[in-house]
């Protein structure tokens, strides 16, 4: 039997031999010789070895940005073979729904098949020795994937295996991320170091359809046309139109309309851009953030009727002209100007944001306007092609208090509903304020109560919205009065 240590000193030796022959070859073989040597060895060796290798580095380009293509591998094997694996990383990754994400350590290798066909990844990592300066200080360690495969296969791998990677990466990243909901940062702040023009939180509204109380018919009607909207990549294409859809919300203070907002973003898992425009200085600034903006996103502007004064942006320019000469209004021009200094953006502008350069920023998106009063708008800003869809959110009806009473006290049937649908026929109430009463107010506190609560600011709301009406008709006739005596005075006059 031969002995251990012999072993050791023959590989010593075998070792030490070959380190011998390459420094020689290295050191006084000739260079052009050197070159050609390399090539034929290379030939030879992809002739007994016909295996193909891609390599995707982590950074690259010149400002060493994160490759695209590494995320997405990176992202595909740890869902689709991290349990093959035996050694793996665990990375704490941003703004996703599962903040720990496994993936293969170095040196790790797995196989993967697409099409009966074998495939291997290897992750691994260089260490660069070379010292730099630079303003972008890069890591010493340069990771990287390869895959390799036999070079039988190299069209399908490297056009529909790779293509299949980069998609399902994709999806599987638009599962796993977290909504955000955005807002503009004032214009005045963009530039500098790590500035950006939106600053974003986490979004986690709980409303969903489901729970928003509104009539059924209007709830499903929406549904489906987001559910349409969703789906027509294609159809929009088609018809030649940027695919995206504007919806105007509208009605009294209270009636849900920032609920159905959320509603839509945790419907159709669309991140929310809520555009405050008086921190907007400029039309043009108006066109960045835009740009700014990703797809699959709900740009929203509340209560577009005071944000600007954009209803009179137009009649205002037509009037300019007759009121040059008057000194007092210019005083009152100048007043209105320094008023509006924080915002220049103009209904133009804003008209030109919603279309203009829609096209050139991918597709995808929805644009939300709310507002109380919709008679005061500028027709042309909520126009069918820009607001498709005008979706009117009222007063609380029974069948959007059957919905609240689900959702606050889990009920379905009481035998005070009769009531209180004949009580919401007579009188108008905001399902925020039916909210209010329906939510128990102490542990101790049952439905009944509740419902007797409800049934009682009911009553008081009716109260005050006769009153209210009497007055009015009171005042009416007081200035009837009023007109008919100043007639009769002026007849005897005469
Ligand atoms: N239709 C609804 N369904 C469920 N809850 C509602 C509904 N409307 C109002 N609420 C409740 O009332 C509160 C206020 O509603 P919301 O903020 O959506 O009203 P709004 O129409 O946006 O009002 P505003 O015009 O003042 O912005 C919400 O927190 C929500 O709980
Ligand atoms: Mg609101």
């Amino acid at each position: 039997m031969v002995e251990f240590g012999q072993i050791w000193s023959q590989l010593g030796s075998t070792m030490a031999t070959i380190m011998f022959v390459y420094t020689m070859f290295d050191k006084f073989f000739p260079p052009h010789l050197r070159t050609y040597f390399r090539k034929y060895t290379q030939k030879f060796a992809s002739f007994m070895y016909p295996y193909i290798q891609i390599t995707f580095p982590e950074f690259s380009g010149e400002h060493l940005k994160r490759s695209a293509a590494y995320t997405a591998i990176q992202t595909y094997l740890s869902a689709n073979t991290s349990q093959k694996a035996k050694r793996l990383r665990a990375e704490v990754v941003k703004d996703s729904q599962t903040p720990l994400v496994l993936s293969m350590d170095d040196n790790e290798e797995i196989i993967d098949e697409f099409q009966g066909v074998k495939v291997w990844w290897l992750s691994n990592h260089t260490t660069n020795r070379s010292q730099s300066f630079s303003i972008y200080p890069a890591s010493d360690e340069k990771r990287y994937f390869s895959l390799t495969f036999h070079q039988r296969y190299r069209d399908l791998i490297t056009s529909t295996y790779i293509q299949h990677v980069l998609k399902e990466a994709n999806e599987i990243s638009v599962k796993n991320r977290q909504l955000k909901l955005y807002t503009n940062n004032p214009s005045k702040e963009w530039y500098g170091y790590k500035r950006t023009k939106w600053s974003h939180i986490m979004f986690e509204h709980p409303a969903r359809f489901e729970t928003l109380a509104m009539d059924p018919k209007k709830k499903e009607e929406i549904i489906n046309d987001l559910v349409k909207f969703k789906a027509g990549k294609d159809y929009y294409a088609k018809i030649g139109k940027a695919w995206k859809r504007g919806y105007l919300l509208y009605g009294p203070p209270g009636t849900g309309k920032s609920t159905m907002i959320a509603a839509i973003a945790n419907f159709m898992y669309y991140d929310v851009y809520d555009l405050e425009l008086t921190a907007v200085k400029e039309n043009t600034d108006l066109k960045k953030l835009l740009i700014d903006t990703t797809s699959k996103s709900i740009i929203v502007i509340e209560d577009i009727d005071c944000s600007l004064d954009l209803t009179g942006q137009r009649k205002k320019a037509k009037e300019k002209s007759d009121e040059e000469d008057k000194p007092e209004d210019s005083i009152k021009k100048v007043k209105d100007e320094e008023e509006k200094k924080g915002s220049n953006v103009t209904l133009s502008g804003l008209l030109n944001f919603i279309d203009g350069i829609w096209s050139a920023c991918g597709g995808e998106r929805i644009i939300i306007f709310t507002t109380n009063f919709v008679d005061k708008l500028d027709p042309a800003l909520i126009r069918r092609g820009r607001m498709d869809k005008h979706i009117e959110l009222s007063y609380c009806g029974y069948e959007a208090f059957k919905v609240l009473a689900k959702n606050y006290l889990d009920i379905e049937s009481h035998t005070l509903f009769p009531i209180i649908e004949k009580m919401l026929g007579e009188t108008n109430v905001t399902p925020a304020d039916v909210a209010e009463n329906l939510m128990p107010k102490s542990i101790d506190e049952d439905s009944d109560s509740c419902f007797n609560d409800l049934i009682k600011s009911l009553e008081e709301a009716k109260n005050k919205a006769e009153e209210e009406a009497k007055e009015k008709v009171d005042g009416e006739n007081k200035e009837l009065k009023i007109v008919k005596e100043n007639g009769e005075l002026g007849q005897e006059e005469k």
